[in-house]
């Protein structure tokens, strides 16, 4: 069987080998995934653990003219990796916005989108057999979970396929399937959430679904309505 996403025994981290690829014009649709990564990178600049048997993979989307906005491509990739992972685990796992899935309140795995030019790099870290130990959240991988972990490259295959499909909808049909999908694997309305905003500002209110645009609405004390742009967002 011809492989879709080629992969590496090692690598720093497959988003910056993407960014250099997209400099160098590589077309939509290219994966890398390395079976370990050197410089794994997570949001806000944190490290991600990236020890074999874990799935590290990276591709990358141009845009075009006609696309929704760029920033809800973070959707579009928490639900095609929510399917990718349901081929694996029966009942999924719970999005936690924009991208994290979890299973039992604890990070299953991160998504981190950078953009370079008129490229998105989507890179995926997903806890296949390990997770890391002594974090401040909780973390999990399937394994903990008593599944069998899959192989890496099936999973990262099973992702490409999903990706295609929901980009294309995306594409198509605009944000609105992405949306009621997501909603669909989000924790329920009324969950209590915490967004810490880059600033170091916490905001606390209640999960009141997305906007037309996918920014997270919260319900504060006082009964206003919060749209939150860009923040990490912690279950409390
Ligand atoms: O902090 C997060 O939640 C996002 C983590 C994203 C990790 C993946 S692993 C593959 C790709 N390469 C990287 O360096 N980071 C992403």
């Amino acid at each position: 069987m011809s492989e879709r996403v080629r992969t590496v025994t090692e690598t720093g981290s497959t988003n910056a080998d993407l960014a250099d690829l997209a400099r160098a014009g590589a077309p939509e649709g290219v994966w890398l995934r390395a079976e370990r990564q050197t410089a794994g990178k997570g949001r806000q600049g944190r490290a991600w653990e990236s020890p074999p048997g874990n799935l590290f993979a990276s591709t990358l989307i141009r845009l075009r003219p006609t696309d929704p906005s760029p920033a809800t491509l973070a959707l579009v990739a928490a639900v095609a990796l929510e399917d990718a992972v349901r081929v694996f685990l029966s009942g999924g796992a719970m999005l936690k916005w924009p991208n994290d899935l979890l299973i039992d309140g604890a990070k299953l795995s991160g998504i981190l989108l950078e953009r370079v030019g008129d490229a998105v790099i989507i890179g995926f870290g997903v806890n296949l057999a390990h997770h890391p130990e002594g974090l401040e959240r909780a973390v999990t991988s399937l394994s903990a979970h008593g599944i069998a972990a899959p192989d890496p490259q099936v999973f990262a295959e099973t992702l490409a396929e999903s990706l295609d499909r929901w980009v294309a909808r995306w594409r198509g049909e605009g944000l609105a399937p992405v949306r009621e999908r997501w909603l669909a694997r989000a924790h329920p309305a009324g969950t209590a959430l915490t967004a810490r905003l880059a600033d170091g500002d916490a905001i606390e209110g209640l999960f009141d679904g997305l906007d037309r645009e996918g920014a997270l609405i919260l319900r504060l004390a006082d009964g206003t309505s919060h749209a939150i742009h860009a923040a990490d967002v912690f279950l409390i």
